[in-house]
C-alpha cells in the first residue's frame, strides 16, 4: 500500500513538473514572439465620414512622410508595416484644406478665387510594443481623431468592465494579478493566430498537392428537406461568425446544362476584386467566368429553381434572411486541367475571401455566403480549400459548398443590417486543375440588398458608389487606399 501512494505521489509530481515546463516553454516562445523585434504590423480603420491619408513623421526632423499614393475611404482600411515607437499623423482630407507636406494636393483649386490657407486637421499616434494593433479613425473637425487600440489596451478595458462593482481598495490590486495571467493568456491567443497564419500557405500546398486526399470528417451529418427533397447534409466547420458545409446532390444535370448553355457564348478571363473597389485581372486566378441571370419573374425555369434554393438553404441555416431580388448574377466558372506533364500556368483560384475576413464590423449590401456547386469535377486537382480552417473539399458533381462570413444579423430600421465578420476561417482557395475540367457555378450572397439598392449600387469594397463619386470630385480622383 505504501508503495503504491509513494509511486502514485511521483506520478503527480512528474506531471506538475512537466505541465509547469510546457506552461514555461509557451509563455517564454510567446515572449519572444512579441520582443526579439521591434516591427509591427498596424491597421489603421477609417470609421470617419471623410477620406483619410496617412503620414509618418521622419526623426529628428519631423518631416512628413507620405505613406499612400492615394487616400483611404470611410469605412476602408489601411495595412502598413511599422516600428516600435514610430509616430504617425492621420489628415483628414477636406475641400477647403492643404495637407501639412505642402506638397500634394488633394483637390482642384484651380477655379477658387483665393488659396485656401488651413492646414487639413491630422491626429498622431505612436506604434506601441504590444501586438494585434488597430488605429480607429473616427469623427470630424475639431472631433477628428485616431486612437490606437492593442492587446494590452483592449485587456485593460475589459478588466475596468469587469471590475466596476468592486471595492475600491481591492480593485488595483486584483486588476493588477489578472493583468499578468491573462495577459499572458492572450499572448498564447496571439501565438496561435500567427502559428495558424504561418501554416495556412503550407497546408494549402501540401493539400492540394495530393490528389489522393478525401473530404475532411464532418463535425455533423445531418439532412436538408426542401420542397419534399431531403438531400444530406455534413457540417465541416462551425464558428459565430463562420461556418462550412457540403450538401449532396444539390443540383440537377438538367440545371447544370442550363446554365452552361446561358453562358457560353460570354465566357471570358476571371477577375479579382481590386483594392479601389473595381475588379482586375490578376495572378491569383485563372479561369474563365460568365455571368447568368436568374429570371425572376420566371418560377419554373431551372435557373430560378436552383436560385431559390441556394437562398431557401441559407435563410434555413443563419438568420440572414435573405431575398432573390438586387442580389449578384449567378456566376458558371470554368477550370480546365493542362495534364500533369503540362509547365503552363494551371487554371485555379489562390486564396481568397469572398467577402469581408479580417474580423472587421460587417457592412450592409456586402456579400455574407457563397455557395459553390460542381456541374463537372476534373480528374486530378480542383478540391477547395479552406486551409485556416483546416478543411480540404474533394468536389463531386452535383454536389455543394456552402459557407457563411458573417455571424448573426440585425436590422436596423433603415433596413441597413449590422453584424460580425469573419476573422480569417472563411478563407478559401480553389486549387490548381491537373487533369480534366472543372465546371462550378458560384452565387456570392448578400444581405442589405433589395431590387431598390441591388448589389451594383455597391462598389467590391462594400461602399455605396454614389458616396464615392462625392469623394472622387473632393480629390480630383485619386483612387482609394494602398500602401507606398
Ligand atoms: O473553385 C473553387 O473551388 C472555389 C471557387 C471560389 O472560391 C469562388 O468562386 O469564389
Ligand atoms: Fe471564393
Amino acid at each position: 500500500m505504501a508503495i503504491l501512494i509513494i509511486m502514485i505521489r511521483v506520478c503527480i509530481r512528474i506531471w506538475v513538473t512537466l505541465t509547469l515546463f510546457l506552461l514555461l516553454t509557451l509563455s517564454f516562445t510567446s515572449v519572444c514572439v512579441s520582443s526579439t523585434s521591434t516591427a509591427r504590423k498596424i491597421v489603421i480603420r477609417n470609421k470617419s465620414p471623410s477620406l483619410i491619408t496617412l503620414y509618418w513623421i521622419s526623426i529628428p526632423k519631423e518631416d512628413y512622410v507620405r505613406q499612400q499614393t492615394s487616400v483611404t475611404y470611410p469605412l476602408d482600411r489601411l495595412n502598413i508595416n511599422s516600428f516600435v515607437n514610430h509616430t504617425f499623423a492621420a489628415v483628414e482630407i477636406t475641400k477647403d484644406c492643404v495637407l501639412p507636406d505642402g506638397v500634394t494636393k488633394p483637390y482642384d483649386d484651380s477655379k477658387l478665387k483665393s488659396p485656401i490657407k488651413n492646414i487639413c486637421t491630422e491626429s498622431r499616434f505612436t506604434v506601441t510594443p504590444n501586438t494585434d494593433q488597430i488605429i480607429l479613425v473616427t469623427g470630424t473637425g475639431s472631433k477628428f481623431l485616431a486612437v490606437l487600440d492593442d492587446d494590452v489596451s483592449r485587456l485593460r478595458s475589459l478588466l475596468d468592465e469587469a471590475f466596476e462593482n468592486c471595492e475600491e481598495d481591492g480593485k488595483e490590486c486584483l486588476r493588477q494579478n489578472l493583468e499578468v495571467t491573462v495577459g499572458s493568456l492572450l499572448k498564447k491567443n496571439t501565438l496561435e493566430k500567427t502559428v495558424r497564419e504561418s501554416m495556412a500557405p503550407l497546408i494549402e500546398d501540401y493539400t492540394c498537392a495530393d490528389s489522393k486526399i478525401s473530404t475532411s470528417p464532418p463535425l455533423q451529418n445531418t439532412t436538408w428537406t426542401h420542397n419534399g427533397v431531403t438531400r444530406d447534409v455534413s457540417v465541416l466547420f462551425k464558428s459565430d461568425n463562420a461556418e462550412v458545409h457540403i450538401i449532396k446532390e444539390f443540383i440537377s444535370p438538367e440545371e447544370c446544362a442550363a446554365i452552361e448553355k446561358r453562358s457560353a457564348k460570354s465566357l471570358h478571363k476571371a477577375t479579382v476584386a481590386s483594392s479601389d473597389g473595381g475588379s482586375e485581372f490578376s495572378e491569383n486566378r485563372k479561369a474563365l467566368q460568365a455571368s447568368v441571370k436568374v429570371p425572376l419573374d420566371s418560377p419554373s425555369d431551372p435557373v430560378y429553381l436552383l436560385s431559390s434554393r441556394i437562398y431557401d438553404y441559407t435563410n434555413a441555416h443563419t438568420n440572414y434572411n435573405l431575398t432573390m431580388e438586387g442580389q449578384e448574377d449567378i456566376m458558371s466558372i470554368q477550370y480546365k486541367g493542362c495534364g500533369v506533364n503540362c509547365e503552363e500556368k494551371r487554371d485555379r483560384y489562390m486564396p481568397h475571401c469572398d467577402g469581408e475576413c479580417g474580423g472587421d464590423e460587417y457592412l450592409s449590401g456586402s456579400r455574407v455566403a457563397t455557395v459553390v456547386i460542381y456541374c463537372k469535377v476534373p480528374e486530378i486537382g480542383g478540391g477547395t480549400n479552406f486551409a485556416k480552417s483546416n478543411i480540404h473539399i474533394k468536389p463531386e458533381a452535383g454536389m455543394a459548398t456552402w459557407f457563411r462570413y458573417v455571424g448573426d444579423m440585425t436590422t436596423l430600421e433603415d433596413g441597413t443590417v449590422t453584424g460580425a465578420s469573419d476573422s480569417g476561417y472563411s478563407e478559401h482557395s480553389g486549387c490548381p486543375v491537373i487533369e480534366g475540367e472543372k465546371k462550378i457555378v458560384t452565387q456570392w450572397m448578400r444581405a442589405g440588398v433589395n431590387a431598390e439598392e441591388p448589389w451594383d449600387s455597391f462598389n467590391t469594397k462594400g461602399l455605396k458608389k454614389m458616396d464615392v463619386e462625392k469623394f472622387k470630385e473632393i480629390t480630383g480622383g485619386w483612387g482609394g487606399g494602398e500602401e507606398l
